[in-house]
């Protein structure tokens, strides 16, 4: 997720940003698009950057799910993600694996930006305690802390937190069926050697960041 100060790279469709607003711009994809660095750089130096980063061993299948949706008739995920089942080579190629080595990516990024202008959030804090990273994001932005622990909620239908009452509205909300879906049983060898492949890569990315995620 981008935070553009000044004006966005895509002029046409971005309003123009007036003194006093901050613009944002949410591109996941951004962060592991080889490309994207140098452009936003290039468009705004003092861009501010936010990273939402979950367990990458979660997020591939959290990721596969989502595909199996849209196709049902997918191979199992471990087909996907080992090259050799017998070996347990993993296959970095496909994407559910290769976005999870959140280090790699954010290499390409800190040949641009620096660090100070990073701010990593945890998607299992996001869940946990929304507020508290929350109140993170907005000190982040030098914004005063409005969205504070008041406006959340646990819905126990749900698993997650909610809204209480969104701008405009004066009915609580949830996210959309297509965030918190239950995940497909994946055997526990399987993903005891995802989290294995990942272990080093998690490493180095505690190490860059400054901030231990808690993933293993
Ligand atoms: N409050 C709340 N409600 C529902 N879901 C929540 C919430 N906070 C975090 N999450 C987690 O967000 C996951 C989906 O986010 P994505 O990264 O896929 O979103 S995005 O499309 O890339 O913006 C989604 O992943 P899945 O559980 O795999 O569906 C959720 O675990």
């Amino acid at each position: 997720m981008e935070c553009f100060r000044q004006r966005c790279c895509r002029k046409n469709l971005m309003p123009r940003t007036l003194d006093g607003q901050i613009t944002m711009e949410k591109t996941p994809s951004y962060f592991i698009t080889r490309e994207a660095p140098s452009r936003v750089f290039s468009m705004s130096r003092s861009t501010k950057l936010i990273v939402v980063v979950r367990d990458p061993v979660t997020r591939a299948v959290s990721d596969y799910t989502q595909t199996l949706t849209k196709n049902p008739g997918l191979p199992s995920f471990q087909n996907l993600a080992f090259k050799n089942s017998t070996t347990g080579l993993i296959d970095t190629s496909w994407s559910a694996v290769r976005i999870g080595i959140y280090a790699k990516h954010l290499e390409n990024w800190l040949r641009y930006f620096p660090l100070t202008q990073f701010l990593f959030v945890s998607g299992e804090k996001l869940v946990t305690d929304p507020a508290g990273e929350m109140g993170r994001v907005q000190d982040f932005l030098g914004l005063k802390r409005v969205v504070t622990n008041k406006h959340f909620y646990f819905n126990q239908t749900k698993g997650f937190p909610c809204l209480k009452k969104p701008e405009g509205s004066s009915r609580p909300r949830c996210l959309g069926k297509s965030k918190g879906r239950p995940h497909p049983h994946i055997p526990a060898e399987v993903l005891h050697r995802l989290r294995d492949f990942y272990r080093p890569f998690n490493m180095k990315f505690y190490q860059m960041t400054g901030q231990d995620f808690g993933w293993d």
